[in-house]
């Protein structure tokens, strides 16, 4: 008969557009920085890089301008959290069967990112979950069940990753092509729940298969 192994199912929540607002708090800065230049309002951000598309719209002047800004000390730990994010998460790791671990890529070019991150999540989070913050430019390695990400395009050394990539909609990928990957819209409606459930579901009839 097949037996019941107690397995947990492992989530994995990324930081940057999913639980930290980068992309709002990068426009805040610009505008107070620069009042009189042009800039591209959230709701008209495609594509991943910012710096991207304002190097395209006005001129690698003010592009360059933008990734001073993040470059910059500070901005990492100042970023506001995206709606209910840190009450979904830790509802969701109370879950039954349930582990969330924080994923993010440091960005090396600030010298300060790294630690910045581990405050951010030590500020919003408490203390404990910086035992559960994984930094690493590759998520592909990291062996676990699902992870949510603001990222379409999620690829590094390891082809088949284990995990299931939902994108997490943020402003510059509302109008991405996912192919077919789910979505999760955000932390305030309460979709992530249903989200999860099914991933239980699936985890708890492969449990009793194997
Ligand atoms: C340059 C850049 C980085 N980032 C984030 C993504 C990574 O964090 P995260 O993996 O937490 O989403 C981090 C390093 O690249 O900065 C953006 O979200 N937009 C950008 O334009
Ligand atoms: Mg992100």
């Amino acid at each position: 008969m097949a037996q019941w192994r107690k397995e947990t199912l492992r989530v994995l929540v990324d930081m940057d557009m999913v639980l930290c607002d980068f992309e709002h708090h990068l426009l805040a800065e610009f505008r107070s920085k620069y009042p009189n230049l042009p800039y591209i309002p959230l709701s008209k951000r495609r594509g991943f890089y910012a710096k991207d598309q304002y190097d395209k719209t006005f001129g690698s002047n003010s592009g360059d301008k933008i990734m001073k800004i993040y470059r910059d000390a500070g901005f990492f730990t100042n970023l506001p959290e995206i709606p209910n994010a840190v009450k979904a998460v830790k509802e969701m790791n109370d879950m039954n069967l349930v582990d969330v671990y924080i994923c993010s890529s440091p960005m090396f070019s600030c010298n300060t990112c790294l630690t910045e991150k581990a405050n951010w999540i030590e500020n919003y989070l408490g203390h404990r979950w910086v035992e559960k913050l994984i930094l690493i430019k590759d998520k592909t390695l990291i062996n676990a069940d699902v992870l949510i990400d603001d990222r379409p395009e999620i690829t590094g050394a390891n082809k088949a990753p284990h995990w299931e990539h939902v994108v997490f909609t943020a402003c510059h990928n509302s109008f991405s092509e996912i192919g077919q990957k789910r979505r999760l819209s955000g932390w305030t409606d309460g979709s992530w729940r249903e989200l999860i459930s099914t991933f239980l579901k699936q985890l708890q009839i492969n449990n009793v298969e194997s």
